[in-house]
């Protein structure tokens, strides 16, 4: 094992072998005339394998949930929390924020959980429009809170860096559930919290 190798101790995931994926990087950069053949592009298949597997890694956590003994029945909302992912079409990064509030029921989450999950769903090839419904319907089936929402604001450097290169773009999306999807009131002050014009 080399020394640097330390470096990038990743966690096992089902179907990866990082030798294969090394062997691959190196064939798809020569593919494209892009010779290897110094000191510094030697270690890039190497690096592009791990880069990846990095971006492909959520860090696993418990699900820590409280009884909600204040009978709190006001929005929870954390916002700002940084987000990056990588889209399924393109395979390029997508980066920005996402804001993340519940309207509680009967328990409430440890506040570090909402931004865990956002990034268990953001490791993986994604849609940011999956990626929206998929925090929200999580945190719907493991609290059964009165409503839940989700924005993200990104950047898609597939669309910035290159193709139509709309530089400075961001798309935003949105999934409500429960109160917040159906209470005008409710709806409006989430969008009011989380900063976002609607
Ligand atoms: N809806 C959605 N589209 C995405 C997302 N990420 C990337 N895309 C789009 O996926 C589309 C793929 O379109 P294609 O026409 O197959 O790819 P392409 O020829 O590289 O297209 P251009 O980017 O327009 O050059 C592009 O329009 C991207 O902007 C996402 O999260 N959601
Ligand atoms: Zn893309």
């Amino acid at each position: 094992m080399p020394a640097h190798a330390t470096l990038h101790v990743l966690p096992q995931a089902p179907g990866r072998d990082m030798a294969a994926a090394e062997d691959a990087a190196a064939m798809f950069l020569e593919a494209l005339g892009i010779d290897l053949d110094s000191e510094s592009l030697r270690d890039t298949p190497r690096r592009m394998a791990y880069g990846y597997a990095e971006l492909f890694t959520a860090r696993p956590f418990d699900l820590t949930t409280f009884p909600n003994d204040e009978e709190y029945d006001e929005l929870i909302l954390v916002r700002n929390v940084p987000l990056r992912s990588v889209c399924e079409h393109h395979l390029l990064p997508f980066v920005g924020t996402v804001h993340i509030g519940y309207l509680p029921g009967e328990r409430i989450i440890g506040l570090s959980k909402l931004a865990r999950v956002a990034e268990h769903f953001a490791c993986r090839p994604q849609l940011q429009e999956r990626l929206t419904k998929q925090i929200a319907d999580w945190l719907a089936e493991q609290l059964h809170p009165r409503g839940v929402g989700v924005v993200i604001e990104a950047e898609h450097s597939c669309m910035t860096l290159r193709g139509v290169q709309s530089v400075g773009s961001a798309t935003v999306t949105s999934t409500l559930l429960g109160a917040l999807r159906e209470d005008p009131r409710s709806r409006q002050e989430f969008f009011a919290l989380a900063g976002v014009n609607a």
